[in-house]
């Protein structure tokens, strides 16, 4: 069905990450579970209270540097993919763990951002960090006061790189949603476009997402599973 000359576009979400031990947003248990998004994840709620937001995303940076939580076999087989076929494979994710850099994806949008970089709200200037982050850090570019934010995409914010993913969604040949509920745009409306594009469209998830009906074709189960075997 695919030319190997073909492209190859991945979407995942938090799904992918969740048996690596982090969690996802809207399911049982889930982060939106124990806090608001308004106030952690919007300009809004940083404005109003930015020492919660940088507890919730110190909390978060301190877990994914846990040495137990590592790549697991759905990250592995996607860096595989890209190394092994001829043609281009780019992904891209909504995670800001570290995850498919760890598993060696190189060509990879963090459309949503990183934890372990930080952003000058003055200069944009953004530097990696592994330790917490407080609104006492200065800009060591510009020299900004209490400036640092985290490089994250909050809700009313626009996501990076979309005039690059949209490209390359318009000429895939395959589109493949990883672990997403598909409840985010404008993530949640890359299905839409690569159909318009005549791409072959795959949803591979623990259960079916919002736009499940979107998708030629549908394999439910854990990412570890489903993943390396779509990927042979
Ligand atoms: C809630 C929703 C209604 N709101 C939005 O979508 C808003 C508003 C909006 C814009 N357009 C719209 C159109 C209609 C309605 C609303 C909107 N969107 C925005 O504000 C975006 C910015 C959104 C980004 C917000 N930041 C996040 N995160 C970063 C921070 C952080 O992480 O703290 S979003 C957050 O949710 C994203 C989606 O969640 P999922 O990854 O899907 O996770 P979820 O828990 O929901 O689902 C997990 C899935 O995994 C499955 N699963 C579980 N375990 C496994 C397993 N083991 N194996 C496989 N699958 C598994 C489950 O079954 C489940 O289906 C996450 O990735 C995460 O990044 N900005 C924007 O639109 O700018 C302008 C614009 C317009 C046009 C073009 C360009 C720009």
């Amino acid at each position: 069905m695919l030319k190997p000359s073909d492209r190859i576009v991945i979407l995942t979400g938090a799904g992918i990450s969740k048996e690596s031990g982090l969690d996802t947003f809207r399911c049982a248990g889930g982060v939106w579970e124990r806090v608001r998004l308004e106030d952690v994840a919007t300009p809004e709620g940083y404005a109003r209270d930015p020492d919660m937001v940088h507890r919730f995303y110190n909390d978060r940076r301190r877990g994914l540097l846990q040495a137990d939580v590592r790549p697991n076999a759905a990250h592995d087989a996607l860096a595989r993919l890209e190394r092994e076929w001829p043609g281009e494979v780019l992904l891209v994710t909504q995670n800001i763990d570290d995850l498919h850099e760890r598993a060696g994806s190189r060509n990879l949008i963090h459309m949503h951002g990183e934890l372990l970089k930080a952003r000058c709200g003055v200069c944009g200037a953004i530097t990696e960090i592994r330790a917490d982050l407080s609104v006492e850090d200065d800009c060591a570019d510009c020299g900004a006061v209490a400036e640092m934010r985290p490089h994250v995409v909050w809700f009313g914010e626009m996501p990076l790189e979309m005039e690059r993913i949209y490209q390359n969604l318009a000429t895939s040949a395959l589109f493949v949603s990883i672990g997403t509920s598909g409840n985010v745009y404008p993530a949640a409306g890359f299905v839409q476009e690569a159909r318009i594009n005549g791409a072959h469209t795959v949803e591979l998830n623990l259960e079916p997402s919002e736009g499940a009906t979107l998708f030629d074709e549908k394999i439910y189960g854990p990412a570890t599973g489903a993943v390396p075997a779509f990927v042979e």
